[in-house]
């Protein structure tokens, strides 16, 4: 069994906001991150798919279909969006980036086994330099 992983990366703006809290409430959890008139990052995605590379190509999975997948479903419904305004997919959640990695996974899996053998095996997602979640699938 091989790991083959495609890093790409997009920009987007958001605040940490509970609606059903105050606005004392809010700042008081999220701190900074509640502020009301948003907030960006610099966001690096890393998705790790697993599998045997085929014998007639050595690929697990082909890198430039997995990218191709990433962007056209994931990133460019992100890249330069407000996460909590503008993205169908993060509507009525917190976009925090472990609800971000669970929405990615819920996209992305049938789309790679839509083009490969291969199966999704972890999302990686870097909010700053410092901050990351990785999801596995697991509930
Ligand atoms: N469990 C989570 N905690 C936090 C999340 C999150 O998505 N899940 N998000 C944030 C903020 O949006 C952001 O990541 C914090 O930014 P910041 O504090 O500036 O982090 P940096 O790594 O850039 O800065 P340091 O000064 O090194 O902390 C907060 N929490």
């Amino acid at each position: 069994m091989v790991y083959i992983s495609r890093q790409e990366h997009f920009n987007a703006a958001h605040k940490l906001h509970n609606p059903n809290w105050s606005e004392e409430r809010n700042r008081e959890v999220f701190g900074p991150c509640a502020n009301a008139n948003w907030h960006g990052h610099n966001y690096d995605l890393i998705v790790t798919v697993k599998g045997r590379p085929d014998p007639e190509t050595g690929f697990v999975i082909d890198l430039k279909q997995l990218s191709t997948v990433i962007r056209t479903h994931v990133v460019d419904e992100v890249d330069h969006k407000n996460l909590n305004l503008d993205v169908p997919f993060m509507q009525g959640q917190l976009a925090s980036t472990e609800n971000l990695v669970i929405a990615f996974w819920k996209i992305l899996q049938p789309e790679i086994e839509r083009i490969s053998a291969a199966k999704l095996h972890s999302i990686k997602l870097y909010e700053t330099p410092r901050n990351f979640v990785e999801y596995f699938g697991e509930e």
